[in-house]
């Protein structure tokens, strides 16, 4: 039996904004295993960012988790609840045990700092090194491990001096600077050209294979799960209408969602970047419709499905599907 690291229930947010509450994820529950790559996919505004930030309770004003649970299972065996945990024992948590990585490694590095100074930050601010001196020296250690060549120069670069794909190695450095239990990785390489994409998600295989991490990746690339995915989570309007193994949802796709965004990916390992083909328009989160939110978009639609959500059902073992046909 696969051990779960993360069991998330019935995670909703909403933003309370001036033209509405936005529903923007609605009783998302899934688990992840242990030293797993958890892929959740979707289009763009289905609710990925949202779902991954809440888990650490990274939701900002005017956003809200309304509901829900997120326990993690600790190596020693003890269980908390994140969303329970306050400001601080979850800062505590979020950037040593659970780190992200984010798409945009301009917007995540500070121009006016070095890249070992950034490395050592995080070190140092959970005191997983004894000072500063210990941080920079780890750096180095860290540049070489996300393989930087002439890590000891480059350790006092500053951003604008290296490549956006060698400031990419220097985001994933970021993040697994403390070796974290479960790294989080938002869009890793949209920002990046193909030949550099490859090489980054070569290096997340690498350090994960090394630690053991456990991946949750954010992506829309259907390409990029195929090759890096152990499960798959499939969003529609801030709802998973299907999980599974990647053979199962590549080879077996249940929801109509799910088998429109393979038809829009003929080759699941051609490097598309968008998967807007589907017919329709992701909906309005302040006013989602009801029933099953996919129901306007649905080629198999039927009466049930505008009155009644569909809730998760286990098809075959590990493979879940939220919808009235099955
Ligand atoms: N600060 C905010 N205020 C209002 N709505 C928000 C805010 N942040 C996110 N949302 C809404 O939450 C929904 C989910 O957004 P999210 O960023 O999680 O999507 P995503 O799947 O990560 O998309 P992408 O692939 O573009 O990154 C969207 O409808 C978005 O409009
Ligand atoms: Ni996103």
């Amino acid at each position: 039996m696969p051990e779960p690291i993360l069991e998330v229930r019935d995670l909703t947010v909403h933003f309370y904004t001036y033209a509405g509450i936005v529903k923007a994820i609605e009783r998302v529950s899934f688990d992840v295993y242990r030293g797993e790559t958890f892929a959740l996919v979707g289009e763009t505004g289905c609710g990925k960012s949202v779902t991954s930030r809440a888990l650490t309770q990274l939701i900002e004003s005017p956003g809200k988790i309304v509901e829900g649970s997120v326990i993690y299972h600790r190596e020693d065996g003890s269980t908390v609840d994140l969303l329970k945990l306050g400001p601080e024992e979850i800062r505590d948590i979020r950037g040593k045990e659970i780190a992200y990585i984010f798409q945009d490694p301009h917007a995540s590095l500070d121009p006016l700092y070095t890249v070992g100074y950034q490395i050592a930050e995080g070190m140092v601010v959970h005191n997983t090194v004894k000072d500063w001196k210990e941080g920079f020296k780890k750096a180095v250690d860290i540049l070489r491990r996300v393989l930087i060549p002439d890590p000891e120069n480059r350790v006092k670069n500053y951003p604008h001096e290296m490549s956006g794909g060698m400031k990419q190695r220097v985001v994933i450095g970021t993040g697994v600077a403390n070796n974290p239990k479960i790294l989080i990785a938002d869009e890793p390489t949209t920002a990046l050209d193909v030949t550099v994409q490859a090489q980054i998600l070569e290096l997340m295989n690498k350090l994960k294979r090394e630690y053991n991490t456990t991946v949750i990746l954010l992506t829309h690339n259907m390409g990029v799960v195929a090759e890096m995915a152990d499960r798959v989570a499939v969003m529609y309007a801030g709802k998973i209408v299907e999980i599974g193994s990647v053979d199962q949802i590549f080879k077996n796709p249940l929801h109509p969602y799910t088998q429109g965004l393979l038809r829009a990916v003929p080759n699941p390992l051609a490097k598309i970047d968008r998967l807007e083909t589907i017919p329709g328009t992701v909906p309005n989160l302040i006013e989602p419709p009801g029933g099953c939110r996919f129901h306007p978009r649905c080629p198999r639609v039927m009466g049930v499905c505008k009155d009644r959500v569909p809730e998760l059902k286990e098809i075959e073992p590990g493979h879940f599907v939220a919808c009235h046909l099955y």
